[in-house]
Formats: structure tokens, C-alpha cells, sequence
């Protein structure tokens, strides 16, 4: 039997797109699709052409109530959330165990290892993807828990290179976890605030790539970055610049007039691997990469971040590819089911 939200290679191989969904069992033809979302990822997340899409196919969205008892509500037969309180995941650990029936999306023990910015590039690192198509590393970097004034020291003896990410170590869905900083001179590090990741900022020629996750399926799109920093910025900055969400879907490039070099997607088996073997790794289904490409190096890519659950409503065709996902989830226990049999 499968452990729910484990994504084995043998559940992988069920779910590739091409293959046509046989009639799902007389039960599931009513999909009913829990979720426990916050008022903004409903807003972003359930839009209308999502809800039409997924009313013509069978997919009934119900909002969980986290002040009922889950086993009264429903019943479910996938559940979908991002709420980050310890209480909520402690509720659906307790559900998952009493209702294996029911695919959570994902299990709350997995995306843990999303929710702290050092813990959520380990298995990029171990990793080590290099092959014919490219190189994925993940950028140096160096925890830093308190003592803003042992921060000089620190990065001396880590050998990091100037100017430097500043990071919250933790990422819990406040606006407060994505304050992000850059900081220039040795001066302006015991100005930051720990607990704190600091990373190396690698010049990227300003755009970023949102490599979008939903299981099996890979969708990819540009967005503006943080413009590169060169030795005169360096040698003219004294401090630290506090910078805004800068990757946001407002700040979509993909029609801007790039130069085609910094522009160029990177190539789609790279990530094909990549993905897999996240999924694999994290056992996660529904997550996002955020990787730059070092400018001047063609093949050498680093993932700086990686979100649960990210912003798919600004991904193109999101309401179909995630119709198909949450269908093939059930035709792929059926299938288990009927061997089993
Ligand atoms: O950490 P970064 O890289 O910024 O990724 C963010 C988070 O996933 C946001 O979700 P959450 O707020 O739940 O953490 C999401 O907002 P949505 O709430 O709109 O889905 C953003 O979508 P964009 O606005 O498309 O960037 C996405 O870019
Ligand atoms: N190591 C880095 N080198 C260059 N730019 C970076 C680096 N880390 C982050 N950035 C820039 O800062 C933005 C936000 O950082 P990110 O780690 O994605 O945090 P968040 O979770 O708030 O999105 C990125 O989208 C990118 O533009
Ligand atoms: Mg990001
Ligand atoms: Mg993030």
C-alpha cells in the first residue's frame, strides 16, 4: 500500500500526460477536492476558469472548515492546503493516518523542509545534477542564528564573496519572510537581522526563471530579477539595499526585449530531470524552482529558492494542467486498487 504523498517512481510512471485516463470507477466521478487555503490563495488560485473547467470534468472544490473536526467534513478524496500553523499540520498528520483513502497534497511532513531557507536547497546540493544539458548548483551560503556582530567573522571564515543575500531563515507566508537584502561592504553586515541566511549573489543578467511543478508536468516562465552588480557598484555602495518582492507576477518578462543570450529558457531535459528527482527527493508534487542562469556561463544554473504551493494562477494553462493532475491522481489509485484485487 502506498504511503500517502509519497511519490514513488513506480506512482511517476502512471501519471505521464500522454496516456489516456480510462473511465475513472462509478465513485469518483464526483472528484471532491477539499482545500485549506489562505483568503489570497483562494483569490489567486480558484478563478473562475479553474472552477468552469473543473465543473465540466467532475471536480467539486469544498472549503475546509479548520474549526470543525476534518472527519466530519467531506468526504474528501484529495486534499489540498497551505496553511502554516503547527496545530493545522498536526490536524491533517492525524487525518492522513485515520484516512489513507484520501491524497493529501502534499504531506505536511514534507513541506516542512520548504518552510527554512537552508533546508530547502539541501537536496539541490546533494544532488549534484551535470550532464550534457547543464550544471544546477544551489549558491553559497551561511546560517547565521544571532549576534549580528559576529556576522564579519562569520563570512570571512565561510570565505563568502561580497555583496550577499540576506534571507529570513524561515519562511512561514508573511510579508516578513521575503524581506529580502543586499549588502555590499563588510560595514553593513552586523546591520542584519538573524536569524538569517546569507547567500552569494550570483550575477544573472536580471532575469529569473519560475519553473512551475504539478506533478508530472513542467511549465516554465521568465521573470525581472535583480540587475547584475559590477565592481563599480561595489566600490560606490556603503551599505545595504532593502529590495521588494522582486520576482513577482507583476514583473513578468516573458514578452520583454531581452538580449536572447539572458533571455533563452533553460533547456527543457535539464529541468525534466530536475524536477523529477525534486519530486522525488522532497516528495512534494506541487511546488516551484526559482533558478537564475550566471550570466556569461551558458550551462550553469542555481536554484535560489524553492516554494510549496506557489502562485499557478499566473502559470499559462494552469486550470487544465491542474484538472488533469488532480484526475490522474485518482485514476492512478484505481489502477493500484484493481491490481491489488
Ligand atoms: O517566494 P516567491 O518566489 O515570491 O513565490 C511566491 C509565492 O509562491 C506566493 O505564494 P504565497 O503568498 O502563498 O507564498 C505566490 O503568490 P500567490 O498567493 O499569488 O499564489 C507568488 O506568486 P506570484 O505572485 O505569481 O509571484 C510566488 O511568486
Ligand atoms: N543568490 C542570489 N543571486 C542573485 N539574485 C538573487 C539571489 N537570491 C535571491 N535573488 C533575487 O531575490 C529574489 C527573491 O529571492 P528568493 O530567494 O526567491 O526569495 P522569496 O522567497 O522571497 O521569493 C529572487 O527572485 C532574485 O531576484
Ligand atoms: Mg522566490
Ligand atoms: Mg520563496
Amino acid at each position: 500500500m502506498r504511503v500517502h504523498g509519497e511519490v514513488s517512481d513506480d506512482e511517476a510512471a502512471t501519471v505521464v500526460e500522454s496516456v489516456p485516463l480510462c473511465p475513472p470507477p462509478a465513485s469518483a466521478q464526483r472528484l471532491v477536492v477539499g482545500y485549506a487555503l489562505t483568503k489570497k490563495k483562494v483569490r489567486s488560485f480558484l478563478q473562475p476558469k479553474l472552477l468552469a473547467l473543473a465543473r465540466k470534468k467532475g471536480i467539486h472544490f469544498e472549503s475546509i472548515d479548520e474549526t470543525r473536526p476534518l472527519s466530519e467534513q467531506g468526504p474528501f478524496d484529495i486534499i489540498l492546503h497551505k496553511l502554516t500553523s503547527k496545530e493545522w499540520q498536526q490536524v491533517l498528520e492525524n487525518y492522513r493516518e485515520e484516512h489513507p483513502e484520501v491524497t493529501v497534497l502534499d504531506p505536511p511532513n514534507a513541506i516542512q523542509h520548504l518552510n527554512n531557507r537552508q533546508s530547502m536547497l539541501q537536496e539541490v546540493a546533494d544532488l549534484n545534477l551535470s550532464n550534457g544539458y547543464g550544471e544546477v548548483c544551489t549558491p553559497r551560503q551561511l546560517v547565521i542564528m544571532k549576534d549580528p556582530s559576529s556576522i564579519p567573522d562569520a563570512v570571512a571564515k565561510a570565505g563568502l564573496t561580497l555583496p550577499l543575500v540576506a534571507k529570513p531563515l524561515v519562511v512561514d507566508g508573511t510579508s516578513k519572510s521575503h524581506e529580502l537584502s543586499l549588502a555590499y561592504v563588510e560595514a553593513s553586515l552586523p546591520l542584519l537581522d538573524p536569524p538569517l541566511v546569507l547567500q552569494e549573489f550570483v550575477n544573472h543578467g536580471g532575469i529569473l526563471f519560475k519553473v512551475y511543478i504539478v506533478g508530472e508536468t513542467i511549465r516554465v516562465v521568465r521573470r525581472f530579477s535583480l540587475p547584475d552588480v559590477n565592481t563599480y557598484d561595489l566600490g560606490n555602495n556603503d551599505g545595504i539595499f532593502r529590495f521588494p518582492r522582486v520576482s513577482c507576477a507583476t514583473n513578468n518578462a516573458e514578452d520583454a526585449d531581452v538580449d536572447p543570450c539572458i533571455a533563452e529558457l533553460p533547456p527543457k531535459p535539464l529541468l525534466e530531470k530536475l524536477g523529477k528527482e525534486l519530486r522525488r527527493r522532497l516528495g512534494l508534487r506541487l511546488f516551484n524552482i526559482d533558478m537564475i542562469r550566471e550570466h556569461g556561463r551558458k550551462d550553469r544554473y542555481y536554484v535560489i529558492d524553492i516554494n510549496y504551493f506557489p502562485g499557478y494562477g499566473k502559470m499559462p494553462g494552469y486550470e487544465h494542467i491542474f484538472t488533469d493532475f488532480l484526475l490522474s491522481l485518482v485514476q492512478s489509485k484505481y489502477e493500484r486498487l484493481l491490481s491489488a484485487s
